[in-house]
């Protein structure tokens, strides 16, 4: 089928749209997509949000339901002609047992391309990580690397090796015939560290400042880079590479893509607080204020009480001995294989992505605790 001519009678199914970049996908979808006739929004918490979209004429259906149950899965699909798969669980603090992080990141995944095979439908985005790549367990930086260059992937963590098996599913399953006797058509995008209005976790960095008068303390290089890029520019992603799956295939078809923009190549402390500063928070050090080993042995004592007290309390905190590691592991993408093979280009710039956050920082201050994103 040819998804770039045509008034709109395309059903898109979006799972996990409820989440933090699942809301900018279906947003942008809503905005960027003309074809676009019906919209279903399968999560397994649906957001208050939805009900408040105005959607014009293209019907919103939002779907409860859970992708490690193929039933559900099927269901959702059943007529659909592009699934963009976000559905999972982003976890690298043990909040979740492994092998719940299995389940649904990758039985997950094999539950939407089952589905697509019974159901006909023939496009598939997943939404696949950084990580699925690396950085690898022995820390060795990837430097403004692309999807061609070498690097040793090694996982050892629950959520990136789950990433890397979902992400290799996908793959392996572009040219799989579906319902109907056409090709599967699939690709996986790979978003670095995804930033925007939504992110908890800058609002958990904001709130940690804020508590201790403003200021965070330098923990990592400022020499460490790590790749961002904002959630509207991911999602614009989706929706190009989405609709060019069909008339691309063979370009398009079992390819990963990095998504990138303009945002600039920092520390993950010093991209922060291109967003915080504006909001009234400072960094203080030009070097980490600890030394590293400090640094990790309060990382080790973290995951020891995760450990001694996991029988009674699911107890997390942000620096264990893999975030910690994480951090302080350069890892940034410099490419353009999505402008070459799908004319992508960032629908933000540098400055509004940026701007966008920050204004939306600025409405939580103050407020307490994690809040229902609007
Ligand atoms: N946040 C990032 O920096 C980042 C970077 C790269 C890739 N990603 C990927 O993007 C996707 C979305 O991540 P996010 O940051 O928006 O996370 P999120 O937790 O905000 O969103 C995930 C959504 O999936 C839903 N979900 C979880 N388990 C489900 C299940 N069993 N059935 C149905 N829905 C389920 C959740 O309810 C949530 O709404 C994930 O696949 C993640 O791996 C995120
Ligand atoms: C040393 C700490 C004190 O400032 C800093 C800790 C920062 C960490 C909490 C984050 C550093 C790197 C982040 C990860 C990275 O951006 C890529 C990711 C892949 C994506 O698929 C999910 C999110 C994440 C794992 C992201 C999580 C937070 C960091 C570990």
């Amino acid at each position: 089928m040819d998804m770039t001519d045509g008034g709109p009678d395309l059903v898109y199914l979006v799972t996990g749209g409820c989440g933090f970049l699942g809301e900018h996908m279906v947003k942008t979808l809503l905005e960027m997509e003309p074809r676009l006739r019906e919209l279903r929004v399968f999560d397994l918490h649906l957001g208050p949000w939805l009900e408040a979209l105005k959607p014009g004429p293209v019907q919103v259906t939002p779907i409860q339901g859970d992708v490690t149950r193929a039933e559900d899965v099927v269901a959702a699909l059943a007529g659909a002609d592009v699934v963009i798969h976000m559905a999972g669980l982003v976890d690298v603090w043990g909040l979740n047992d492994p092998e719940v992080i299995y389940r649904v990141n990758v039985q997950g995944t094999q539950n939407v391309i089952e589905a697509c095979v019974q159901t006909g439908t023939q496009f598939l985005v997943y939404t696949s990580s950084m990580e699925a790549l690396g950085p690898n367990t022995k820390g060795h930086p990837f430097y403004r690397g692309n999807e061609d260059t070498p690097y040793e992937a090694i996982h050892t963590q629950p959520y990136p090796r789950s990433k890397a098996q979902a992400e290799r599913l996908v793959l392996e399953a572009n040219g799989r015939k579906v319902r109907g006797g056409l090709p599967l058509v699939t690709c996986a995008l790979r978003p670095t560290g995804i930033y925007g209005e939504g992110h908890q976790l800058m609002l958990d960095f904001y709130r940690k400042a804020q508590r201790a008068g403003g200021w965070l303390f330098r923990t990592v290089p400022a020499s460490v880079e790590h790749g961002r890029v904002y959630a509207g520019n991911v999602a614009w992603m989706h929706v190009l590479a989405a609709r060019e799956l069909g008339s691309r295939a063979t370009t398009m078809g079992g390819q990963v893509y990095f998504c990138y923009d303009d945002s600039p190549y920092k520390s993950y402390e010093d991209f922060n607080l291109e967003i915080l500063g504006p909001c009234g928070i400072g960094l203080l050090g030009t070097q980490p204020l600890l030394p590293y080993f400090l640094l990790f042995l309060l990382a080790t004592l973290n995951a020891f009480l995760q450990w001694l007290l996991r029988p009674l309390v699911v107890y997390t905190a942000l620096i264990n001995p893999y975030t910690l590691s994480l951090a302080n592991t350069t890892f940034t993408v410099q490419t353009d294989k999505a402008r070459r093979h799908f004319d992508y280009q960032p629908l933000y710039g540098w400055e509004e992505s940026r701007d966008r956050t920050v204004s939306w920082v600025k409405t939580r201050k103050g407020c307490p605790g994690p809040l229902p994103r609007d």
